[in-house]
């Protein structure tokens, strides 16, 4: 499995007349097994580099390589999981449905049995059968991380994975972040301005202004 990979990668967004350089020829390898912590203040590029990643957003030049993505049939998403700055779960669905459903589209043989495994994982077996809204910030938190988790994927993106919970909380997120990256291999990046991030991590980088240092 080769790195995740951003090579000068150059994205601007057009706001009015102004153009505004979000990401200015940032080159970042994830590779896997290790854990990177991706630094920057508010505002200085770390989510367009992660949407950059992702494919969720088109550099206007450069190049993202995501291991895997070419081959025929695959799905970009298995390999690189993401828990997004907003969660992003389903009200509707119980926490168990909510991490059931990328396994089910991964075509896992029982999503239900291990969607369960995840969230047991993840001490949160007992909320199993909750809404969303039932639990706390932090609990959907490591929902959102479950869900990302259950396909298995070689390399897990997290948008500020810490950024609403209190200390004990947070040092409890990144634990299981290094528990999963132990047990798996899994390459990790975190994006965020956190301090605890950058003890948990083996490597750091800082964005600012749209330029990686370090
Ligand atoms: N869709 C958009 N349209 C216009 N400008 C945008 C858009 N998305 C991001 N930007 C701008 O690009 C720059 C980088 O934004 P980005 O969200 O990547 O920063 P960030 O480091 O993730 O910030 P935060 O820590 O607050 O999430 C900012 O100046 C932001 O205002």
């Amino acid at each position: 499995m080769t790195a995740l990979r951003a090579v000068d990668v150059h994205k601007a967004y057009r706001r009015g007349r102004e153009q505004v350089h979000a990401l200015r020829g940032v080159t970042l390898e994830v590779h896997p097994g290790e854990v990177v912590a991706l630094l920057g203040r508010s505002g200085s590029g770390k989510t367009t580099l992660l949407n950059c990643l992702l494919g969720w957003e088109t550099p206007d030049s450069g190049e993202v390589t995501v291991p895997g993505a070419a081959e025929p049939g695959a799905a970009p998403w298995r390999t690189v999981a993401v828990v997004p700055q907003r969660f992003g779960l389903l009200d509707e669905l119980t926490l168990a449905d909510n991490v059931a459903v990328p396994a089910q589209l991964a075509g896992i043989a029982d999503p239900g049995e291990a969607a369960l495994a995840t969230l047991g994982a993840l001490q949160l077996g007992h909320l199993a059968d909750r809404l969303p809204d039932e639990v706390s910030l932090g609990e959907q938190q490591r929902t959102a991380l479950a869900r990302a988790l259950v396909v298995r994927p070689a390399f897990l993106v997290a948008d500020e994975p810490t950024a609403r919970l209190d200390e004990e909380m947070s040092t409890r997120v990144l634990a299981t972040l290094r528990e999963v990256h132990a047990a798996a291999g899994t390459g990790v990046l975190i994006a965020g301005h956190d301090p605890l991030a950058v003890a948990a991590a083996d490597r750091v980088v800082q964005l600012s202004d749209g330029v990686l240092l370090g």
